[in-house]
């Protein structure tokens, strides 16, 4: 059996924050907004996964306004939603994810962070791929107000 999901997310920049993408911390004159560490691609793969088994999303499972997931490590959340993946009998296929960002270049990360969300969803780094883009200075990613991600995820089941 094969089950898709899809996830998006933004987080604002601001100045005073730690820059915190795919897991990794990574150097920034701003970091993200958020009740936790805001770590944008991680809570957009969250969402992709937790929508392919039909669970939901990310604020169901770790409402905004419960203080437990006050600053919480987004890295804690994918790995408690993958176990429930696991649970259900699921292994990753395959993630796709593209991160729209004016700034910073993220092209030097990005191998750290396949890695690391690799590791995180117990795959191959193959299974795991991490695309950047800016908007081109449109938008509010262009103006460097927040970043977006998006992220298609594909979860099987072997022998159904
Ligand atoms: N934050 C970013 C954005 C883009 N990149 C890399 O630059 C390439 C060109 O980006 P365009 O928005 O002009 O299409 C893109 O394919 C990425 O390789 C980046 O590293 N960090
Ligand atoms: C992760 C959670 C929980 O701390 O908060 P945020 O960091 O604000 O992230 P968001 O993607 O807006 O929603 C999911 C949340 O409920």
């Amino acid at each position: 059996m094969i089950r898709i999901g899809q996830g998006y997310d933004v987080h604002q920049l601001t100045e005073g924050r730690p820059f915190i993408l795919g897991g990794i911390e990574i150097p920034h004159n701003k970091g993200l907004l958020g009740h936790s560490d805001a770590d944008v691609l991680l809570h957009t793969i969250t969402d992709a996964a937790v929508g392919a088994i039909g669970g939901g999303d990310i604020g169901k499972h770790f409402p905004d306004t419960d203080p437990a997931f006050k600053d919480a490590d987004s890295r804690k959340l994918l790995k408690h939603i993958w176990g429930i993946v696991k649970e259900q009998g699921f292994v990753l296929g395959n993630v796709d994810c593209t991160v729209i960002a004016q700034a910073p270049k993220l092209a030097p990360y990005i191998e750290e962070m396949r890695n690391s969300v690799a590791e995180l969803l117990e795959a191959d780094k193959s299974q795991v791929n991490i695309k950047a883009t800016t908007s081109e200075h449109l938008g509010f990613t262009g103006r460097g107000e927040g970043i977006a991600a998006l992220a298609v995820i594909l979860l099987v089941k072997q022998g159904v």
